[in-house]
């Protein structure tokens, strides 16, 4: 199946709506892919906190980002995990929710990320946390999700290994600061969990907090088979086998020594 990561360049001089629409053309650009993969809140920019309230949507047929979304993956006829947004839930708390949509332009399911970022501040601050990990089956096989920060807990991706996931996808906001964290982590969940990782993050700069780009797909060996090079707005492809998860789980079969 081809898999397509979109790391899209998130500035702040660039208005929200015409991102969300430049979003929504560069996944219909990419119809043929079986899923296609947004960044973390690509609408707002991760770092970009003042702006949250002001953004906040619903996650309704009717909330903009939802609506554009569903929209590009039923023209595009992929399989859409469109990044995250912030989302106002009904009793008006704020989420970091990723949102993944069927080729028919269906919501197939959501995800709250757990692991808030910022210590006592940003997004830690503003956001509640989700608690339930999150898995969809789609044709090819199971996805599980997680955001991020997520990336620093490697407890959430057993939990994700029991729930049965062959792929992990992981948008991201990650600082450039902080870029051989992002790379080396996204590495060590794919050959822990032996699953492939799909781990795609923006690319430019906002809210002064330039941004790590190397959007990869590795696979459940630990090789990397496509890396954006830098952080620039870039589309990385690459062909994988599901299959692989099962062929490596079982040519070494270190999950089965599980103890804890
Ligand atoms: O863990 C990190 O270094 C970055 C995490 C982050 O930027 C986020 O979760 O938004």
């Amino acid at each position: 199946m081809n898999v397509t990561l979109l790391q899209m360049r998130v500035d702040q001089d660039e208005p929200v709506d015409s991102r969300r629409s430049r979003a929504a053309s560069l996944v219909r650009d990419q119809a043929g892919a079986d899923l296609v993969v947004l960044p973390e809140l690509w609408t707002v920019g991760a770092f970009a906190f003042d702006d949250f309230p002001a953004v906040a949507e619903p996650v309704a047929p009717d909330g903009p980002t939802t609506a554009a979304m569903a929209g590009a993956a039923r023209d595009a006829g992929v399989w859409l995990h469109a990044g995250s947004v912030v989302e106002r839930a009904p009793g008006g708390e704020l989420f970091n929710t990723s949102l993944v949509f069927s080729p028919d332009g269906a919501l197939a399911a959501l995800y709250r990320k757990i692991h808030r970022f910022g210590f006592d501040r940003g997004e830690a601050a503003l956001m509640s946390a989700g608690t339930e990990p999150a898995t969809v089956a789609f044709p090819a096989g199971k996805l599980g999700l997680a955001t991020c920060y997520d990336l620093r807990f490697p407890e959430l991706f057993r939990a994700l290994v029991d729930a049965g996931a062959q792929a992990l996808v992981v948008p991201a906001g990650w600082p450039a600061r902080r870029a051989e964290h992002w790379s080396l982590l996204a590495r060590a969940r794919a050959v822990e969990s032996q699953c492939y990782m799909l781990a795609c993050c923006t690319a430019g700069s906002h809210a002064d907090v330039p941004q790590a780009g190397r959007s990869a797909v590795i696979d459940p060996w630990g090789e990397v088979v496509a890396e954006a090079p830098d952080a620039e707005e870039r589309v990385v492809s690459a062909e994988i086998d599901l299959g692989q998860v099962a062929e490596v789980r079982e040519s070494f079969p270190v999950l089965k020594d599980r103890v804890l």
